[in-house]
């Protein structure tokens, strides 16, 4: 059997606590497979790349590299988190390119490339994920990797109008075509990159059997929904019940209704609009004030980038003002948490939590979440509040599905989420819980690495007619 070969920005080493999805997933995804997981190690050092970090952990083995301060700044901080992230969020009102960012961007790529290629066995099968990764592929085929390689988008792809706004953004996202196949969350976002491939890049699509292009680069695209492991959130669920960390938050919020959040301090969830939907929830109705908390847990993330950082000073304004105007001695409206904590606990406060509250205002899957609908108890289980515009709302319909800037349909969702009746709650929760029996992170986990393999004769597939050029 092939090995797998995992490569990522972010890597969860072995006891780390993680606090993104795609660390949560792949862990989730490599421990019943094994493989080698590449990545940065989370560490700076004085060059990138020098040393590599290996370790084993089961049969999982890991090889990390350190990042020079400078490439940190301009590959991560800069290039990824300035221009591409707010980019595929469609904020292109934040996008901060620069020359210099995408250089270093190339620039750690081309040293992942080199780091990889040598650790590469023949029959490989390599598998790429996230924006901060997009070329590597054709860098690695410069290399003369001709292993199968697949890659996922873990954020939406926006429209291709959108994509255009991006200097050099050919450069950036015709090398996509080096991989054999490209993975995305969605429907939309399928759309959107063979809009942006058919309209932009010249190249035509064809339903039925394998395509050669001219110039012999073809990739295929499908949607592949990340999921979470199912099973294990389910038990870390039930036995976290009767945990010490449970018990504490249980006992404080007493006979109260709770609603949780949990999303990494981040412009794309929405936070500030959540708060806002919470206190007008609070303005509306009285009867409320004083018998329904929002626990906001949410750590801090990507800190070096400017507008992370306003995000915070933000919400402690508007945190501190809603509590300042509805408290009461006894009560406080929201508590707001900017620390992480382990699956383990998350799984019991999901399901203390009568309400799981998830309004990104995009946001590529969210796994939240698909963890709160999975902690739940199956006999009296709580309500999800979720995003359209979350790509979980694609499976999870039988969520109350709402608008995240409509602050009355908000507060809507959150009175009838409160006041739903049993039967329609387990109704919904049954509903969504089928979907993530059968599509758990194994079957997503296969699922692409199927494809990857075996690439299905009657699926459409894109190829670029144009000359690529080298990144
Ligand atoms: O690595 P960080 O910069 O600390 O950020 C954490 C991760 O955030 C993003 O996660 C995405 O992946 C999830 C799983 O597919 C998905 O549910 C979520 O909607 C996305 O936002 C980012 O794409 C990852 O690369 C980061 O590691
Ligand atoms: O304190 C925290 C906050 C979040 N998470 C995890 O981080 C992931 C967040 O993934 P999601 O897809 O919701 O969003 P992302 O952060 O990747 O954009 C989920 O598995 C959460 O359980 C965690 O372990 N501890």
């Amino acid at each position: 059997m092939s090995r797998l070969v995992v490569i990522s920005n972010r890597v969860a080493l072995p006891k780390q606590t993680q606090t993104g999805g795609l660390a949560s997933a792949m862990n989730a995804a490599l421990q019943e497979m094994g493989g080698l997981w590449f990545g940065w190690s989370g560490n700076i050092a004085a060059e990138t790349g020098k040393e590599l970090h290996e370790v084993e952990d089961g049969h999982i083995a890991y090889a990390t590299i350190d990042m020079s301060k400078a490439d940190h700044d301009d590959y991560y901080s800069g290039f990824a988190n300035r221009a591409l992230w707010p980019l595929f969020h469609y904020r292109a009102d934040l996008v901060d390119y620069r020359r210099d960012h995408l250089e270093g961007y190339l620039r750690v790529n081309r040293i992942f490339a080199k780091r990889v290629a040598k650790l590469l066995k023949k029959d490989d099968v390599v598998w790429v994920h996230d924006y901060h990764l997009i070329p590597l592929a054709a860098m690695l085929r410069e290399l003369g990797v001709e292993n199968r390689i697949g890659f996922f988008l873990h954020t939406p792809l926006p429209a291709a109008g959108l994509l255009i706004t991006l200097p050099r953004h050919r450069e950036l996202l015709e090398p996509l075509a080096s991989y054999d196949l490209v993975g995305l969350h969605t429907q939309r976002d399928l759309r959107a990159l063979e809009d942006y491939f058919l309209h932009e890049l010249g190249a035509a699509m064809r339903t039925g059997g394998r395509i050669r292009a001219a110039n012999g680069r073809i990739f295929r695209a499908g949607v592949f929904p990340i999921s979470i492991d199912t099973a294990e959130a389910v038990e870390l669920a039930h036995r976290a019940e009767d945990s010490g960390a449970v018990g504490k938050l249980k006992a404080s919020i007493d006979d109260r209704a709770l609603i949780i959040g949990v999303d990494r301090l981040d412009y794309s969830k929405g936070l500030p609009e959540r708060f806002d939907g919470f206190a007008r929830l609070l303005r509306d109705h009285k009867d409320l004030r004083g018998r329904v908390s929002l626990l906001q847990i949410a750590p801090p993330s990507r800190s070096d980038v400017p507008e992370y950082r306003s995000l915070r000073r933000e919400l402690e304004r508007s945190a501190g003002h809603i509590n300042g105007q509805y408290a009461e001695p006894d009560w406080v409206p929201i508590r707001y948490v900017n620390k992480s904590f382990g699956h383990k606990v998350l799984a019991g406060y999901f399901r203390v939590a009568k309400v799981g509250l998830v309004t990104p205002l995009r946001d590529g899957m969210n796994l939240v979440a698909k963890e709160y609908v999975a902690c739940q108890d199956p006999q009296d289980p709580g309500v999800l509040v979720l995003s359209r515009f979350a790509g979980a709302a694609q499976e999870l319909d039988a969520a109350l599905l709402v608008n995240p800037s409509d602050l009355d349909e908000v507060s809507e969702a959150l009175k009838r989420a409160l006041e739903m009746p049993l039967k329609e709650r387990r109704m919904r929760w049954q509903s969504m819980m089928d979907v993530l029996e059968r599509n758990d992170i194994t079957y997503w986990r296969n699922n692409f690495l199927h494809a990857l393999m075996e690439p299905p004769k009657v699926k459409p597939e894109i190829y670029v007619q144009t000359p690529m050029t080298a990144p």
